[in-house]
């Protein structure tokens, strides 16, 4: 069971309350000024990765309250119960237990008594035994030829994980083209489809459920293409995989289950790039990387279950991300990856975080009177830089950002990686320490402007500062560190929504629009003016079905 505590009853937010007066004047300038040791205090290091969170805006007595909150709502009680397979996905009566996928060291883990860790090897063990297959050219297609491309087709979690991990490793991939198609807009498998050869193409169908609107429409297609490229009904087999948890749903649509992909209901669709649903990445870059992706999640699940709280990487950032939404009323988060490869990174947690976090009703069914999940956005520095970053040094929001980098670059180009780690560190340098008005003066005293000039631009050139951020310096971005980042801000998701009493494992906010939109869609197969909505639906829909 979880707990089920209201974190605002607790003595902790009462405290951190107060507390927040006190700390809303702080600058964190003079944080750094009267404490030398704030970097060792604020920062912490697993494996090849360190966390620094000095530059936020807490003191000792911070995070000592956070820490208490956290023990005060229960937060190991919470942890234990996700590891040891309790279904705290109660709304959907599931487990949890993304971990298992990744469970290296092999220990049982029971769900309803029954140890899933031989079902979880035996997968991999497929994807292995496929993966290996593909890219040696040993698994031919319907003339013989070997496997070229690789087209996933699957949509929010069943594509995001898949896309991002695929973009993040690259540097590690091999021969075979990955294309990935979401969007129903036929576009998007058409688009992807031109230049690929039926021969030589095969077609992974990741659906969880197996009746996502979107995919099956896109797998439809892919076949139609298949069979009008040449292909018959039986080469379905060498072309078509399917990675679900739905076995009926695959053989229904002439999926032979020897190439399912099968994984359990206990893997949330966010949760599931570790699991059949990550078979684009084996392609990819390999089984050995995937398995090497595995094992740096394994480790920080490790991390995260026994490391005390105030050295625990997911604990704090999870803490500090409540202290800015529930305490400075900060509405959205920036991830932001100094790293291209990474490019799909903030995208991926928007899922992970959004749909997870983003409930107003607690575990008891009732509306919280607090603020839950943040929005989360990014895009890679540089290019944020030179697009958004103004409103986060000049705006009147605060915008808490996560920086990420690697020290190594799989691409050192001359100075190029220097000239990119020197953007990370001054920004959130810049961000800190901001520009006082008198510096401003002095700087366009030096530039040789007039009192006159000075004084008309002065103001415009100031910057608060005092903008918190935390730094993420990962050595290099391997299949292993990816793992652990990643696994990371999972269990940050989960933490905080320990601390805000939600259920994070379900989703149920994605199913209305879905319903509409099957009620809507037979109205759109013929040219009747349509009447059953409000004006404005009316309206929109008759003027679609007179312009299309
Ligand atoms: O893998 P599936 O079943 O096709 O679901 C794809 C997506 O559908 C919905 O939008 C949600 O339930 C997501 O969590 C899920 O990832």
């Amino acid at each position: 069971m979880l707990p089920n505590i209201n974190f605002t009853t607790t003595d902790a937010y009462k405290y951190l309350s107060d507390h927040y007066i006190d700390m809303a004047g702080a600058t964190m300038k003079d944080l750094f000024a009267s404490d030398n040791e704030r970097f060792k205090k604020f920062s912490i290091k697993f494996e090849d990765i360190l966390l620094d969170y000095s530059k936020n805006r807490i003191n000792d007595e911070t995070l000592a309250l956070l820490l208490q909150l956290a023990k005060e709502c229960s937060l190991n009680e919470a942890i234990a119960a996700m590891f040891n397979g309790e279904a705290i996905n109660a709304t959907e009566g599931r487990q949890v237990l993304h971990t298992a996928l990744r469970n290296q060291s092999n220990t049982p883990v029971y769900v309803d008594g029954k140890d899933v860790m031989p079902d979880v090897n035996s997968v991999l063990a497929h994807m292995k035994e496929f993966s290996d297959a593909v890219i040696s050219g040993s698994w031919k297609g319907y003339t013989g030829k070997a496997i070229t491309d690789v087209v996933n087709i699957g949509i929010g979690g069943s594509d995001l994980g898949p896309v991002m991990v695929t973009e993040a490793l690259k540097a590690y991939k091999n021969h075979l083209n990955l294309h990935f198609v979401s969007n129903v807009d036929g576009t998007h498998i058409a688009e992807t489809l031109k230049g690929l050869n039926a021969e030589t193409t095969l077609f992974l169908i990741a659906s969880k459920t197996f009746t996502t609107q979107e995919t099956m429409a896109n797998a439809h297609s892919a076949r139609e293409w298949f069979i009008t490229s040449g292909g018959n009904d039986d080469d379905v087999a060498k072309h078509f995989a399917a990675l679900s948890t739905n076995a009926d749903g695959v053989s229904k649509f002439g999926i032979d289950t020897k190439n399912m992909f099968e994984f359990w209901d206990w893997v949330g669709g966010r949760y599931s790039l570790w699991s059949a649903i990550g078979l684009s990445i084996s392609l990819g870059v390999g089984f050995d990387n995937f398995t090497e992706l595995l094992a740096g999640a394994h480790a920080m699940d490790n991390h995260f279950k026994t490391a005390e709280a105030h050295e625990n990487l997911p604990v704090i950032v999870a803490l500090l991300g409540i202290w800015y939404n529930n305490f400075f009323g900060a509405e959205t988060q920036a991830i932001l990856p100094y790293d291209q490869y990474m490019h799909r990174f903030a995208a991926y947690f928007q899922q992970g975080d959004m749909e997870s976090n983003g409930k107003y009703v607690d575990r008891n069914g009732e509306p919280v009177d607090y603020s839950t999940g943040p929005i989360i956005w990014g895009e890679p520095g540089t290019n944020g830089q030179h697009a958004f970053y103004q409103l986060i040094h000049q705006g009147t929001k605060l915008i808490p950002c996560d920086f990420i980098a690697p020290a190594q670059s799989h691409n050192p180009l001359g100075e190029h990686h220097n000239m990119l780690l020197s953007n990370f560190f001054a920004q959130t340098e810049a961000l800190m320490n901001g520009k006082t008005e008198d510096e401003v003066v002095a700087e366009l005293k030096a530039a040789g402007k007039s009192e006159e000039e000075i004084a008309k631009l002065a103001q415009f050139k100031v910057f608060e500062g005092n903008r918190p951020t935390n730094s993420i310096l990962v050595k290099k971005i391997t299949p292993r560190s990816l793992g652990s980042l990643l696994a990371m801000y999972e269990h940050k998701i989960f933490v905080q929504g320990i601390i805000w009493n939600i259920y994070s494992f379900d989703q149920w906010g994605v199913e209305l629009g879905k319903q509409l939109a099957g009620k809507i869609l037979p109205e759109l197969k013929n040219n009747d003016e349509v009447s059953s909505h409000d004006s404005s639906t009316n309206g929109l829909i008759n003027q679609y079905k007179a312009w299309r």
